[in-house]
């Protein structure tokens, strides 16, 4: 692993609580002294500033750093490039397969989007294989992806979009969750009841959508009952522009993601 931050530990955490690797046979190539000591006694990971030990036996590499870190990171992976071709799983927002193969041109290279929820084994990781990627690749990438959450597969060209909604998505999601507990407080609840329910809320009307399959206009309407509470407050969200916010947010961070990418 390349880049042992919030992603990185997420699946790193996962990966060793799941024993699909053995924690010794993980190596993560960190700059910062703080976050290696954190990473090799909590996980039992080996970790280093030196990127060329991450890639000299590597099988899989899993590049997590920021895309503005892209640029350093490149330099040690073209210094490994021509011994061996491990697959190589980049989570970096909005960087192409096309920029990635360049740099290592006879490596197998698969896109990945996990999100945050992976920490909690909740995540939704999106695949998109690049040219060479065999069906094992794939697997592999499924099955590290697999111990934080949800995989999916798409093709390249939706991976902006992915990024704008399920990469980004725990940040509206966490902020809807936030200005309900608000919401909660102005009318009265104490902080912890408020932030109880409406945590629960979100969870509870994910977890229904999902079991029963409705769309979500279905659960809309059952919960708002004629001259009731809900479509009081529902006009409330029409009349502020719920929906074109949550679409624009989707579409602004998908260009955004573009942009990354040059
Ligand atoms: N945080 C999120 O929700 C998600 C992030 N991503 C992607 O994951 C990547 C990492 O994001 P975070 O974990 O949030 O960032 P982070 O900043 O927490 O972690 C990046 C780590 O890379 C390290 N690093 C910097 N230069 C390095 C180098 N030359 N060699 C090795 N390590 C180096 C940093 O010290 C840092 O610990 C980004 O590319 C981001 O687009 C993808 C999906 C979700
Ligand atoms: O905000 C970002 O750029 C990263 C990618 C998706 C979620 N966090």
């Amino acid at each position: 692993m390349i880049g042992g931050g919030v992603m990185g530990e997420a699946l790193l955490s996962r990966l060793v609580a799941e024993q699909v690797f053995e924690p010794g046979a993980i190596t993560v190539g960190e700059p910062q002294a703080e976050r290696r000591t954190t990473l090799a006694h909590q996980y039992g990971v080996v970790a280093t500033a030196d990127n060329q030990q991450v890639l000299s036996q590597a099988e899989v590499v899993l590049l997590a750093v920021k895309p503005q870190n892209l640029a350093a990171v490149a330099a040690d992976l073209e210094q490994a490039a021509s011994h061996g071709s491990p697959l190589l799983l980049s989570i970096l927002a909005g960087i192409p397969l096309s920029n990635l193969q360049a740099i290592v041109p006879n490596w197998p290279v698969i896109r990945a989007m996990p999100n945050t929820p992976a920490t909690v084994g909740a995540g939704m990781t999106v695949l998109a294989p690049g040219q060479g990627v065999q069906p094992h690749h794939l697997a592999q990438a499924r099955r590290i992806f697999q111990t934080v959450g949800q995989v999916l597969e798409v093709p390249e060209s939706l991976m902006d979009a992915v990024t704008g909604l399920s990469g980004s998505g725990p940040g509206y999601v966490a902020i809807m969750i936030e200005a309900l507990a608000d919401g909660g407080v102005a009318a009265g609840l104490p902080r912890t009841v408020a932030l109880q329910l409406a945590l629960q809320t979100v969870r509870g009307t994910a977890e229904l959508l999902l079991a029963k399959e409705w769309h979500p206009a279905m659960l809309k309407d059952r919960v708002t009952s004629p001259g009731g509470t809900t479509i009081a407050g529902i006009a409330q969200l029409e009349q502020a522009g719920i929906r074109s916010a949550l679409i624009e947010a989707v579409r602004t961070a998908a260009q955004r993601s573009r942009d990354l990418g040059g």
